[in-house]
């Protein structure tokens, strides 16, 4: 194995029930360092709550999840928030807070209890700011935000947490084509610029397909398949997760897989 994609994230065994209903079954997965990974399956499949598992928003059980061969519950708040960030769904951010201090924010893991923002985390949100193309809002209110403009500085945010790890939730749901576009390219730079390893929930099976190394495809809480995407998006199991019959072909311009869904309506028929 390269030193360059060991496993930096393994999971094993991991089941999570909510009110004794199993949400997650069995999931064991190897998150291979500086690759991007997209989470997709059917509304209800258990996405966000693995995603959720990994960020310790919830607790997962013990020793099911390891980072860099570590139990996620034996890292200190902040360390871990060094290690890993995570852009939320649909981040709503009511307060009057300017983008930068919203991205300032990403920074409190590297400050001291009272302590304030010194020059250099000023510095790290100024470069994640431009990053995201989001430093001419800088003193504009994230209330005031469009909902693109507030999902780059979400992002910016992460960024500045400089974590190696960002798992990001539907990142592109709310946006129109050019600004999912826009995302993407970003997103898939810091993955293969930085090397920052990438796990994002997206339910465009397209997008996901032309932006990710790999995809894990999950259906009622279990992990059905995982692979590249020419070997994970198959008209077999999209018939079989989201009993829908689809077309597969190569996107011309680079031949990852591209599905066209194949009702009679949508194919006018
Ligand atoms: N806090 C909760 N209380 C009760 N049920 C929950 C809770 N969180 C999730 N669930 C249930 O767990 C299942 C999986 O939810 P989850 O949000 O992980 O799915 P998802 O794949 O992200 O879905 P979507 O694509 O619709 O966002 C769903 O049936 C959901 O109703």
């Amino acid at each position: 194995m390269s030193m360059d994609n060991f496993s930096i994230i393994k999971i094993e065994g991991l089941n999570y029930s909510i009110n004794e209903k199993e949400i997650l079954k069995d999931i064991n997965l190897e998150i291979k360092k500086g690759l991007f990974y997209s989470i997709v399956g059917p509304n209800g499949s258990g996405k966000t709550t693995l995603l959720r598992n990994i960020s310790r928003t919830i607790e997962p059980p013990k020793n099911t999840i390891n980072i860099e061969t570590k139990d996620i519950l034996d890292f200190k708040y902040k360390d871990f928030a060094k290690i890993l960030s995570y852009v939320p769904q649909n981040t709503s951010i009511d307060l009057d807070f300017t983008s930068l201090d919203v991205v300032l924010m990403g920074r409190h893991p590297y400050l001291k209890r009272f302590e304030s923002e010194k020059q250099w985390d000023l510095a790290v949100a100024e470069k994640s700011m431009k990053m995201t193309n989001t430093w001419h809002l800088k003193d504009k209110s994230i209330k005031t935000l469009s909902g693109g403009e507030r999902q780059r500085v979400v992002i910016a945010r992460a960024l500045a947490q400089e974590s190696r790890i960002m798992l990001l939730d539907e990142p592109i749901s709310q946006l129109d084509i050019h600004n999912q576009i826009e995302i993407m390219d970003t997103i898939r730079l810091l993955n293969k610029k930085y090397g920052i390893t990438v796990i994002s929930v997206l339910h465009d099976l397209n997008i996901a397909a032309q932006y990710s190394d790999y995809l894990i495809f999950l259906h009622e809480g279990q992990i059905v398949s995982l692979g590249e995407p020419d070997s994970v998006l198959t008209e077999e199991t999209i018939k079989k997760v989201y009993n829908l019959d689809v077309l597969m072909i190569k996107n011309p311009i680079n031949g990852k897989p591209h599905l066209i869904p194949k009702s009679p309506r949508y194919s006018g028929l």
